[in-house]
């Protein structure tokens, strides 16, 4: 399988704060790559060193064959990363329409059937498209966050907590959405959980981090659950 991303042995974090500790993850073609961790591991941060919201002190950041590490985060958006993040905003006070169509403001001549293919995903949002995004429930803005992302065409999906604040149905929902777009776009997700069962749904790898480290990185079938709450129990980010 090719590799798709690549994230190098990287030392990263926020001014003098060091998070992800000598790093490396790789997302293959096809594949859901599900990040997991106890609180304040480092999960988030993976995908915002990806992204390029941290300080990164080492390490390198390989995307479709191409050094990414000193990109901006629009270039590194415009080399092909979507980037979901956990407390995405929509436009409140727009339509579920109208703010499909902002995402699709770069290719102004075809957006109309861009958006509809986001329909075509999110047939739920197809139904809401005329209500204000403000007014949408969580799972819905949730979709709505994805497919807006989805709209600047990119080539990997980084997920950042897709079932947090939603309720077990509306995540089985969620989870279900997304499945589908993995499954008829063929695009390769990093998916950062806290909701390990959800993610184990999905995913076809998992890395696990402990303290900014990676502590696992294996094929979810050879994944015991034991190991993974041994893991998990070993805490969060390091404090020297
Ligand atoms: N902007 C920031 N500035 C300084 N420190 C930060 C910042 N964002 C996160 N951190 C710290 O980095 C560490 C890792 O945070 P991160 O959000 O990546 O963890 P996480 O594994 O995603 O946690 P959670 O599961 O609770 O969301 C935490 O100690 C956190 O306090």
């Amino acid at each position: 399988m090719t590799d798709v991303l690549i994230l190098s042995n990287l030392t990263a974090g926020y001014g003098p704060v060091t998070v992800l500790d000598d790093l490396s993850l790789t997302l293959r073609a096809g594949e859901v790559v599900a990040v997991l961790g106890a609180n304040g591991s480092g999960k988030s941060t993976v995908l915002k060193t990806a992204m390029g919201l941290t300080k990164v002190r080492s390490g390198s950041i390989t995307l479709a064959g191409r050094d990414v590490t000193r990109l901006p985060a629009h270039g590194r958006a415009s080399a092909g990363l979507g980037y979901v993040p956990q407390t995405r905003n929509v436009f409140a006070d727009m339509s579920v329409a109208d703010n499909l169509r902002m995402g699709a403001y770069l290719r102004p001549r075809t957006f109309e059937q861009e958006v509809e293919k986001v329909f075509a995903l999110f047939p739920r949002l197809k139904e809401r498209r005329r209500a204000l995004a403000g007014n949408l429930s969580g799972g819905e803005r949730r979709m709505l966050a994805i497919g807006s992302t989805l709209l600047l065409n990119p080539s990997v999906l980084l997920l950042d907590e897709p079932s947090s604040d939603l309720a077990p149905a509306t995540v089985d929902l969620v989870f279900e959405a997304i499945a589908d777009v993995h499954k008829r776009l063929a695009i390769p997700i990093l998916l950062v959980e806290q909701n390990v069962t959800k993610a184990l749904t999905l995913a076809n790898r998992v890395c696990v981090l402990v303290r900014g480290r990676e502590a696992l990185d294996a094929p979810v079938a050879e994944v015991d659950t034991h190991d993974l709450h041994a893991l998990f129990l070993d805490g969060g980010v390091r404090t020297s």
